[in-house]
Order: C-alpha cells, then structure tokens, then sequence
C-alpha cells in the first residue's frame, strides 16, 4: 500500500451507536431550498434546462442580477412544523436540509457573512426552525453544506499563485469557522452532508480537509460524515490512493443506485434521489419523466436489500410550501410504509439469489425472519426463493394480515412460494421463517 497521511483512517464500517441508527433509517428526506427557489429555473421569460439550483451559473443570467434575489425572499407560507409532519407521516428517519448551496447563500444568521436569512425580508433563522421542528417529532437532522461559494471572493476553484493559495487559506478558514457556527447553533444535528468539493483547491487541500473531519467530530462526537469532504495526499476523493473509503459511508450514489450487492463494496453508502429526472431546487418545468411513488417505493426496496438508505429530495416553493405532487408521493409512500416499514426499517441485505419478482430483506435483529417485497408477480403466481445452502423455509404469510401462503420445495434447495391470486395492487411484502437444515441434509417434504 501506498503510504498516506491523510487517507481513510478507518477500515471497514463504523460500529459506533450513531452509526448504527443511521445504518437503520431505511429512508431520508432531502430538502433543496435557497434563492434559487425564487426564479423556480426560469427568468426573463426563458427556460434555463439545468438543474434549477445552477441558475446562476447561467450566462443568460447576470450574478449581480442573482445576487440580489436574497432583497426578496420572504416565504410568507414556510411552516416547519408543517413540514416535518409531512415528513414524519411519510415514513422518514432523518432529513438533510441546505444550509448554504453553491451559491453561497446562507439560510442561518452567520455571523462570518452577511450573505445570509438576517438580511433578508424574512430575516428569520430558517435552519433553527427546522432543526426544532424535526428534532420534536424524531426525524434526525444533518446539514448540507458547499464547500464551493460562488458569492465568496476568496473561494478558487484551483491553485496557481502565491495570490491563489492565500485567498484559498482564507476561504478555508471561513469554511472552518461556519461549520463550527453550525454546531455551536444546532447542536442537536447528527451529521453533515459536503457538496462542491470537486475542484483542484480542494483536491490540493486533502490536509485541512482530513483535519477539519477530525476537528468536527472532536467538537461533536459521533458526528457522521459521507466520503464527500475528503481528498488525500494525492488529491483522490471518497476512495483514497490505497482504495479504502475515506468518510462514515459512500456519499457518490447521487440520482443512481447500485445494481448488485457488488457494486457497494460492503460500504455503508447513500442514495439521494430526485422525483423528477434532474434538478434539486424547485423548478417551475420538472424535467423529462416524473417518478409514479411506485417507482420510488421500489428504488427505495433495492436501496435497503443492497445494505443502503433512500433519500428522496424535495424543492419546496420560495413561499416555502411544496409542489402538489410532492405532497402526493410524500402521502402515497407514507402510507405503504404504514403497513410495510417492518421490511425497511433496521433491515439489511440478504446473500440469496436475487429474483425477478423484487427484493430480499432481512432485519438486522433476527436471522430466522426473511422479507419478500413483492413489486414483480409472475402470471403463475409462484414466486421463486433459493435461500444459501442449508436454510430451509418454514413458514410463508402476508405481512398485511398474516395470510399463509403455500410453500413449494423443488428439487436442490429451491421453493416456490404461491401467491393467492388477488391481484395485488401495491408492492406487499411476504415474510419467510427459516430454519437452518441438520448436518446440510435437505428436508424432503415436497409441500408443506
Ligand atoms: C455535477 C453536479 C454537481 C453538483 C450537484 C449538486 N449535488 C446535489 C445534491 C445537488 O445539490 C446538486 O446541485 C449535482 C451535479
């Protein structure tokens, strides 16, 4: 292995209590709100078709023209309370919420700029609401936060002078002293979630960002950090020059979710999710497809099955309420989970063949209890299981209303678990009880 001084420092997953309850969460909420919100990717009557955040980045649009949106953010409508029951009936463990994007713009009173809420019509302290209000209803809260900052004139995106590097020793240590702000303000926060960490400043800046983690998590212990933030001596990010993970779980799955168990590396790691097909901020046009909550019930299925979390990302309007359809996949998945968070919550991956009617899960409390969550039913009607060797199936039922299902053996170490044929409507979820089979002798019952 290569010798590092600011590689992972850390092999394998963090066992700690915190991280244990994040392993669990299942599913998240994100939350993309900012000034960008007000122009919703549109201005002087033309369409900007990036992610609506990104607006100013735009050349159709003038910085000067941007930044001075925040002379007119005034969400009238912006209830946290409101927001975080919204997000409790929809089922989630814990929200990542935008405290400053790319742009620069701060949604707490910083004391280290005065781009920030205070200077605004609303002037009120929109991070410190939400913490409370989650917080209160026992959604676990993490910030997230650019380290890029479009508006701060110190920030580089490389390093090529003398002039270079002491603007850029400045920009890190406001970068420092916000994120200690941050925990000093909202000390109830589990975590923060970096962004904009991509460009050759910061990949040369692999020291100060290894020991900005360690000074974090002195402050706040336990504190959980994804591999985002770090770069290592030699500039690589979330996996260093030995191809060890360098942060508390993979943060790179943005708008994609692994495909095999594989795929994963045995790392804790995090999906982030969009309903429509790009864009985080709130858009007046969603781009491309709209994801039925069916699709977002199964993405969020294979998340957990592959040992990962779901957070599916919200833009509300710059009156601070949320866009209809929002608030419908918001209802409809809540509901599902209503019946089915058994299946979700403090569960992990299952190493049997994977099948084509869903996804296995397993919670991480009982080995013998096997989830079948049914999104593919085969016009037979029977649902293919292959357990590892040596596990038998006992016993087969509905989750919803303890139905049981007829358990088919097959020869070698298959099943056929048969559905009734009431034509499901929604994925439901199929529990097995297991057994470990004496000394790898098959059981020989045909039908149980
Ligand atoms: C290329 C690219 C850079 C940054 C992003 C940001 N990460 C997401 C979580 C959003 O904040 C998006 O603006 C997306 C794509």
């Amino acid at each position: 292995t290569i010798p590092l001084l600011h590689g992972a420092h850390r092999i394998g997953k963090r066992m700690d209590v915190d991280m244990n309850r994040w392993r669990g969460y299942g599913l998240g909420q994100f939350i993309h709100w900012g000034l960008y919100s007000i122009l919703g990717g549109d201005y002087n009557g033309k369409h900007y078709n990036g992610a609506a955040e990104w607006i100013r980045s735009w050349n159709q649009l003038p910085n000067a023209v941007y930044d001075s949106l925040y002379k007119q953010f005034n969400p009238k409508d912006f209830n946290a309370d409101k927001w975080a029951a919204m997000a409790k009936q929809m089922g989630v463990k814990y929200v990542t919420i935008t405290t400053k994007h790319h742009d620069g713009f701060c949604l707490w009173p910083s004391k280290y700029t005065s781009y920030n809420i205070s200077n605004t019509p609303y002037k009120k302290d929109i991070i410190k609401q939400i913490v409370d209000a989650y917080t209160k209803v026992g959604i676990d809260v993490y910030l997230y936060f650019s380290v890029m900052d479009w508006h701060n004139p110190d920030w580089r995106y490389d390093l090529k002078s003398a002039s270079d590097t002491i603007a850029f020793n400045k920009f890190k240590k406001f970068t420092q002293s916000q994120l200690e702000e941050q925990l000093r303000m909202y000390p109830q926060i589990k975590g923060f979630w970096f962004d904009g960490t991509w460009d050759n400043s910061w990949k040369k800046s692999g020291a100060f960002s290894d020991s900005l983690d360690q000074d974090l998590k002195r402050i706040h212990p336990g504190l959980i950090i994804g591999s985002r933030l770090r770069a290592d001596d030699y500039g690589k990010r979330h996996f260093d020059s030995n191809g060890r993970l360098m942060g508390d779980y993979e943060q790179g799955w943005e708008r994609t979710i692994p495909e095999t168990f594989a795929d994963t590396h045995g790392n804790d790691w995090e999906c982030d999710m969009t309903i429509p097909e790009n864009g985080w901020g709130y858009a007046k046009q969603w781009m491309g497809h709209w994801k039925t909550s069916d699709e977002l019930i199964e993405m969020l299925a294979k998340c957990v099955s592959l040992d990962g979390n779901f957070v599916l990302n919200f833009g509300p309007k710059p009156n601070g309420t949320f866009r209809q359809k929002e608030v419908a996949d918001a209802k409809a998945i809540g509901d599902w989970m209503k019946i089915n968070n058994t299946a979700i919550y403090n569960c992990a991956h299952v190493n049997w063949e994977k099948q084509d009617w869903g996804y296995f899960t397993t919670p991480t409390s009982q080995d013998d209890k096997v989830y079948m969550i049914v999104f593919n039913v085969p016009v037979s009607g029977a649902l293919r299981v292959l357990p590892t060797k040596n596990i038998l199936l006992k016993k087969a039922y509905l989750l919803d209303g303890d139905k049981q299902l007829s358990i088919e053996k097959l020869d070698g170490s298959a099943y056929f678990v048969h559905l009734p044929n009431e034509g499901q409507k929604q994925p439901f979820v199929v529990v097995l009880e297991t057994e470990k089979g004496k000394n790898g002798k098959q059981d020989i019952n045909k039908h149980i």
